[in-house]
């Protein structure tokens, strides 16, 4: 029974703890960014990333410098060459100073190049460093969770450094755009007339404070649209990895329902997102817009204060080809991809720690893994109570085991200690991930601990061969194993010397009888392809229960069929003589079983469903998911 649409964390179980049982423990969100919170450290590490590149923003500089040549002579040229030559009747002079100008457009446009090569000079490393933080955090995640890597997250976070990368650049380039161009043109204009530098000047600080007084609320609803784009790829996510749980637990309408609100959550961050354009046009409207207005209806005044006719088209020229695209670059970028920038960077930096900072190490052992807390094991007064005193020797015993996916991982089974007696059905439920395939497979041999044994009838299965395995347990995987070979020979893989008759009893006592006559009987060829995963996992079953192992264990091998048929095989399994694990995915199996074992996290139960329903507020969350079972029963009973 793992927990349906519910991505539980990786954690290292150990069986039943004190009958005391705290509340389930929240894994902290994977970002626990909350709307409206400052940037975490972004405004740092942009300037760390430009301090460590002073030289390549120094060429940077110097080609930009290079570039504006253009930008600042264009107004200037273009009023010589009307007041000194074409309003003067002096054409070859006019032409001269537009010359001058092109071999000035020329300079411009071979220093863009420089500039490109130097702008990647200073990207390129930042995103190189920010990719080694998002692996290197991925890493240390996998070795303290247990060994494997949040794959979409990582994968998420890559993707999400590229666009960093790309928002950086773009952001330094129109920064740095419009610093230039509005220095050439307001030195430009300087040197035109100064009375039209502060006609100029007055609405373009205008219309930048407007834009700088917006981005606080920009960022904000930029961060609020990108963290509801990925709570709803995660509930997607969740509910298309749970589906199987969500049908058997019949909550399709509520996950239906989760993943609609979050698409309606993000479809409304991004109508704000969109309403706050409308900001972006009034400061370019003010800051580009009005300085052209303002010179257009101050001609007259201007020209009657002495101001040439070039020096009025030079300003218009420096406003119209110099501020106006600069500071709509500047609007646009900044706005755009300048706060998908800061969003996106601190949302790395949350996720993500910093490289530079080491990982926790024991202190004597410098290359030891951290540290794992202290696990408690079966208190004795439990262990006892599985084993009649005098009866018969345990069916399976499990004293300390210890178990990790890889040697920095963190343990998933850890001084776990379990005795089952003879006869005895066990069912193992906790969230995804918690450790109960791990546990099956332990049990059965097929997993080596890297401490503490397993007994099963009293024989240890540590470097057992596969066949003396066999003749002590069967392990029947969620996967089930079904050959091209007749139904008989299938059936018969675990008990070559059954007969037909006891080969029809077992499938009619497993509800096999249906599969049986649509396949032909006995003798009819079997083609795996063809089966459904239910069909399968029905012959697997029937196979598992005619062998002769004491001990059988069931690993979400019903999972595919439906409770009825799942109710059909568990039944004929708990009287077939032997020992009983089933590893339960409904909540039914648990009710069916002697004792159940819930596995989650550092708070592992062993008990009977009635008790662990009054003491164990995780079984209790585990049996909410299901609809098919009678409420929880009060403290008292
Ligand atoms: N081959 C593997 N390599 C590394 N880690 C693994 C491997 N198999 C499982 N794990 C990790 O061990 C932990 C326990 O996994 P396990 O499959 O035993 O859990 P489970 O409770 O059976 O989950 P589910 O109900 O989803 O099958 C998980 O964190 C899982 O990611």
């Amino acid at each position: 029974m793992s927990g349906p649409v519910r991505s539980s964390p990786v954690r290292s179980p150990t069986v039943d703890g004190p009958p005391a049982d705290g509340p389930p423990v929240e894994e902290p969100p994977v970002d626990g960014q909350a709307v409206g919170e400052p940037p975490v450290g972004v405004r740092r590490e942009t300037w760390r990333a430009l301090r460590a590149r002073r030289s390549a923003l120094v060429r940077l500089a110097g080609w930009s410098v290079a570039e504006s040549l253009p930008a600042l002579l264009s107004g200037y040229l273009v009023a010589r060459a009307v007041d000194q030559g074409f309003l003067a009747g002096r054409f070859v002079p006019g032409l001269a100073w537009l010359g001058l100008l092109a071999g000035t457009v020329l300079v411009g446009a071979a220093a863009t190049g420089r500039v490109y090569r130097a702008l990647g000079a200073v990207v390129e490393p930042f995103r190189d460093e920010l990719a080694t933080r998002v692996v290197s955090g991925a890493l240390h995640a996998a070795t303290r969770g247990g060994g494997r890597t949040q794959r979409a997250a990582v994968a998420r976070l890559t993707q999400q450094v590229e666009v960093v990368r790309d928002t950086f650049g773009g952001l330094l380039m129109v920064v740095r755009g419009f610093l230039f161009a509005a220095v050439s043109a307001l030195v430009g204009l300087l040197a035109l007339a100064p009375v039209v530098a502060a006609l100029v000047a007055g609405p373009l600080l205008v219309g930048l404070l407007v834009f700088v007084a917006g981005l606080p609320a920009m960022v904000t609803h930029q961060r609020r649209y990108v963290r509801a784009g990925e709570t709803l790829g995660e509930s997607a996510a969740t509910a298309l990895a749970g589906h199987r749980d969500v049908l058997a637990c019949r909550a399709r309408d509520r996950v239906v329902a989760e993943v609609d609100a979050r698409v309606a959550a993000q479809a409304a961050a991004e109508r704000t997102v969109a309403r706050l354009t409308a900001l972006r046009s009034l400061s370019l409207g003010l800051g580009g817009w009005a300085p052209l207005a303002v010179l257009l209806l101050a001609t007259g005044w201007l020209v009657d204060r002495g101001v040439s006719t070039g020096a009025v088209l030079g300003a218009l020229i420096y406003v119209s080809t110099g501020l106006q695209p600069a500071l709509r670059a500047l609007v646009q970028g900044v706005g755009g991809g300048g706060l998908r920038y800061v969003v996106t960077l601190e949302r790395i930096l949350r996720t993500s720690p910093s490289s530079t900072a080491p990982p926790p190490r024991d202190r004597d052992h410098p290359t030891a893994p951290p540290p794992t807390p202290a696990r408690p094991t079966i208190p004795a007064p439990a262990r006892d109570r599985l084993v009649a005193p005098g009866g018969p020797a345990a069916a399976v015993r499990v004293r300390d085991l210890t178990f990790r996916y890889g040697p920095q991982a963190r343990p998933v089974v850890a001084d776990f200690s379990l005795t089952l007696a003879p006869g005895e059905h066990l069912a193992v439920v906790g969230p995804s991930g918690a450790g109960k395939s791990t546990l099956a497979a332990l049990v059965a041999g097929l997993a080596r601990p890297e401490a503490g044994t397993v007994e099963i009838a009293d024989t240890p299965v540590g470097s057992r061969s596969a066949d003396e395995l066999a003749r002590l347990r069967v392990l029947v995987p969620q996967e089930a194993y079904v050959f091209t070979a007749s139904l008989a020979d299938n059936l018969r893989y675990l008990r070559p010397d059954a007969d037909d008759a006891t080969l029809d009893a077992a499938l009619d006592l497993l509800g096999a009888r249906p599969l049986a006559d649509r396949l032909g009987g006995l003798a009819a060829p079997v083609e795996p392809a063809v089966l459904s995963a239910g069909e399968r996992q029905v012959i697997a079953a029937v196979r598992a229960w005619l062998a002769t192992a004491p001990l059988v264990i069931l690993d979400e091998a019903t999972c595919h069929l439906d409770p009825r048929a799942e109710a059909v095989v568990e039944e004929a399994f708990a009287r077939r003589p032997g020992t009983l694990i089933v590893v339960a995915h409904r909540i039914t199996s648990a009710v069916r079983a002697d004792r159940v074992l819930v596995i989650d996290g550092e708070r592992p139960l062993l008990g009977d469903h009635r008790g662990l329903l009054s003491r164990s507020a995780t079984y209790r969350e585990l049996v909410g998911y299901w609809d098919e079972v009678p409420p929880p029963v009060p403290a008292s009973s």
